[in-house]
């Protein structure tokens, strides 16, 4: 490939170790994040093979998705054997794991950037769809499914073909109170959940220069609810600051020579994405979804839309199905309804930023009578600075349960569930029917919203609270 390139055509021709004609391209896999949950199938297909992990040291595993957040000792067989298969796995193979309880552990999303080993240029890969989440540091960085994950344990290299690629530009100054979250589900509304579908969405504008890292890795990590394979932000100096003197940053002069290599990656002037959209910020107002797909979302101040009113019939379609999962009548305010449980937490909103915006919102105040409120910090690193800040204290002050590290109620694969019909406030990043019970509904928020709907009892913004 000659001539101007964006900068995930840069990643992903620097990764690039064979191509043919007709034929998916060989890439090179810098980092490679395992979890219980997708890698015992491919561990077992190495073993068949009589094959061993090509790289360890490049592999770095985490117990996230089966543990419990209010204990040690994981009860329930099933999460109890797969966390049992992912200890015995890494240790037959020399692979690095952050084993539930220990001083680095947490939901892998939060992990790898933390330990400094997601770094700009890299290509990061894991069974999970919200590897997307990396992208923020500049890196290429995709889910893939559990067979990917069995060729990428045993040669570090994956065959695929090339994504499309996809500019979306925040144009306009983000109004205070309003968050990555916010963004996110604002762009998910405005091209729905298939409108990245097969490319890697760059986001740019002065909105995304000015967020945090962490607000980048929100974003990012919402990449694929909008069908996006990967998400991608150039790296800048917040990006360098994030870095520096974490535990895998190169140091010394190999510091300043990474630096040097992380200044050239961006898209070139003249390059030409295959798709570009344009969301507007300056208006935009807290986020909140009312149906079972990140799509189906309103300003908080808005209402229940009417399908009567859809002109496209198959979302007409969809919403009626929405709003009958969800217990919902069009028309009703968003701010009338009221919620049973809050969870903040995810690979999505669990990091440190996310804890402050909702301890900010709770200081002095309390989780209101009948609501359940679970506040999950993403890593237990997370969890040490917020004790460390005194955030655990106003949410232990305010009623809510602070909890251990994990994917909790984000999905119903550990003992963190909703009962019944109950309706929850969750800082998360799905809301598909049975995500997080069998029959729960679900409303994406960001932790600001979450906290204010705590407080309030109803879906609320910390603006409105007296
Ligand atoms: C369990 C895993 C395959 C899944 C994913 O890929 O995203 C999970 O993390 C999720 O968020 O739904
Ligand atoms: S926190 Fe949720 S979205 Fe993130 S990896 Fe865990 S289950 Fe998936």
């Amino acid at each position: 490939m000659t001539g101007a390139l964006t900068l995930a055509e840069k990643l992903w021709e620097s990764h690039v170790i064979q191509r043919g004609e007709d034929q998916p391209d060989l890439l090179y896999v810098d980092l490679h994040l395992v979890h219980e949950a997708t890698s015992s199938q491919a561990f077992d297909g190495i073993r068949t093979a009589s094959r061993r992990v090509r790289r360890p040291d490049l592999t770095l595993a985490v117990e996230d998705h089966n543990v419990p957040t209010d204990s040690l000792t994981i009860r329930d067989p099933v999460s109890n054997m797969q966390v049992g298969m992912l200890r015995r796995n890494c240790a037959d193979h020399g692979i690095r794991l952050f084993q539930h309880g220990e001083p680095q552990q947490g939901i892998v999303h939060v992990v790898g950037p933390e330990i400094g080993a997601v770094q700009p240029g890299m290509t990061v890969l894991c069974g999970d769809s919200h590897t997307s989440t990396h992208g923020a540091f500049g890196a290429l960085a995709f889910g893939v499914g559990t067979s990917d994950v069995e060729h990428v344990l045993a040669t570090q290299t994956l065959e695929i073909s090339q994504f499309g690629t996809m500019l979306v530009e925040f144009v306009g100054e983000l109004p205070a109170g309003v968050g990555a979250k916010d963004l996110a589900l604002a762009m998910i509304a405005q091209i729905g959940t298939s409108g990245g579908q097969g490319h890697v969405i760059e986001y740019r504008g002065p909105a995304v220069s000015a967020l945090s890292m962490e607000a980048r890795m929100t974003l990012c990590n919402m990449s694929v609810e909008a069908g996006a394979r990967a998400g991608l932000i150039a790296p800048d100096e917040v990006t360098m600051a994030y870095l520096e003197g974490r535990e895998h940053a190169p140091v010394g002069s190999g510091w300043q020579d990474a630096v040097e290599y992380w200044k050239t990656l961006r898209t070139d002037e003249n390059a030409v994405f295959d798709r570009v959209v344009t969301v507007d910020v300056s208006e935009l107002a807290p986020f909140v979804t009312w149906g079972t797909n990140p799509s189906e979302a309103v300003p908080l101040s808005g209402v229940v839309p009417d399908p009567e009113t859809m002109t496209d019939p198959e979302r007409e379609a969809a919403a009626r199905r929405s709003l009958d999962y969800m217990g919902l009548a069009p028309g009703t305010p968003m701010r009338d309804l009221d919620i049973d449980v809050v969870f903040v937490g995810s690979c999505t909103n669990g990091r440190i930023q996310d804890l402050r915006a909702a301890a900010e919102v709770l200081r002095g105040r309390r989780v209101a009578a009948g609501v359940q409120m679970l506040v999950v910090p993403g890593s237990m690193a997370v969890r040490e600075q917020a004790e460390a800040e005194g955030l655990a204290e106003v949410f232990n002050g305010a009623g809510a349960q602070w909890r251990l590290p994990g994917c909790s109620m984000c999905l119903g694969m550990n003992s963190d569930r909703l009962r019944g019909n109950e309706r929850c406030a969750s800082t998360s990043n799905r809301n598909y029917q049975g995500r997080q019970g069998p029959t729960a509904r679900t409303h994406l928020v960001s932790p600001a919203v979450a906290a204010a709907t705590a407080v309030t009892g109803r879906l609320a913004s910390p603006a409105e609270l007296t």
